[in-house]
C-alpha cells in the first residue's frame, strides 16, 4: 500500500535498479558530471544527501540538467526539509529514521517518503500509518541480512532498501532476500574518485554492480 497523492510509487522507485547511490555533493561543479557518470553506468535513481549546504542547489541543477536520472533527497529528517526538497525538484525523499511528524508530512506530500527504520517498533509505527517501503539503516550495524530475514516472518509485505555498510562484497546477499529490492550505498560514488574527478571509475563501479546483480 502507498499513498495516491505520491506522483511516483515506491515500488517503481525500488525497481529501477539494484543500487541507489548515496551521494554527498561538496562542490556544485561535480554534481552534473557525477550524475551523468552514474546514469552512464546504468544507475538512474540518485539520492543526494542533505549533508552539505549546497545539496538543494545540486538537486535543483540535476533535476534540470540530467533528465534521465530520477533525483531525490536523502538525510531528510524534518517536514521543513521535505518541503524544501520538493520545491527543489526532488522526485523522492529518504530519511535515515522516522518521527511521527515526518511520517504525517510524508503521507500528505506529492513525492514518496522512504522512512528509515532500525527496529521493529519503528517499523510498526510506519506500517500503522500506511507505509510499506522503508530504508533499513544502519543496515550492517543493525544486524544486516539476519535481521531482515527475521523481519520477513511477521512483516512479509514490507519492502526494504538496506543502507549503511553495504559494498561490492555483500550487496548480493541483501538482494537475495525476498523483502529487499534495492540497496543503498556510497561505494559506487567513492570520495577519492570525486576528488580526482575520475568519472569513468564511477561509471565502471556502477556497471560492475549492475552486471553482478543480473548474473
Ligand atoms: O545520510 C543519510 O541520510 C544516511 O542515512 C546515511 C547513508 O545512507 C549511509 O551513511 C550510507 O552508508 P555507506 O554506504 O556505508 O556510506
Amino acid at each position: 500500500m502507498a499513498f495516491k497523492n505520491w506522483q511516483l510509487q515506491p515500488e517503481t522507485l525500488f525497481n529501477q535498479g539494484p543500487v541507489v547511490p548515496v551521494i554527498v555533493v561538496k562542490d556544485l561543479a561535480d554534481a552534473v558530471p557525477m550524475a551523468k557518470a552514474l546514469v552512464a553506468g546504468g544507475i538512474k535513481v540518485l539520492e543526494v544527501t542533505l549533508r552539505t549546504p549546497i545539496a538543494l542547489d545540486a538537486i535543483r541543477l540535476l533535476a534540470k540538467e540530467v533528465p534521465d536520472a530520477i533525483v531525490g533527497a536523502g538525510t531528510i529528517t524534518t517536514p521543513e526539509q521535505l518541503q524544501q526538497c520538493i520545491a527543489a525538484g526532488a522526485k523522492f525523499a529518504i530519511s535515515p529514521g522516522l518521527t511521527r511528524e515526518l511520517l504525517q508530512a510524508g503521507k500528505d506530500a506529492s513525492i514518496p517518503l522512504i522512512p528509515g527504520i532500525a527496529s521493529i517498533s519503528e517499523l510498526m509505527e510506519g506500517v500503522s500509518l500506511g507505509y510499506s517501503h522503508f530504508k533499513f539503516f544502519p543496515a550492517e550495524a543493525a544486524g544486516g541480512v539476519k535481521t531482515l530475514k527475521s523481519i520477513y516472518g511477521p512483516f512479509a509485505d514490507v519492502c526494504f532498501c538496506p543502507t549503511g555498510g553495504i559494498n561490492d562484497s555483500n550487496f548480493m546477499d541483501y538482494l537475495a532476500l525476498p523483502n529487499v529490492k534495492c540497496v543503498g550505498g556510497s561505494w559506487i560514488v567513492p570520495d577519492d574518485a570525486i576528488i580526482q574527478k575520475d568519472w569513468q571509475r564511477i561509471t565502471e563501479l556502477c556497471q560492475a554492480a549492475v552486471i553482478k546483480s543480473r548474473a
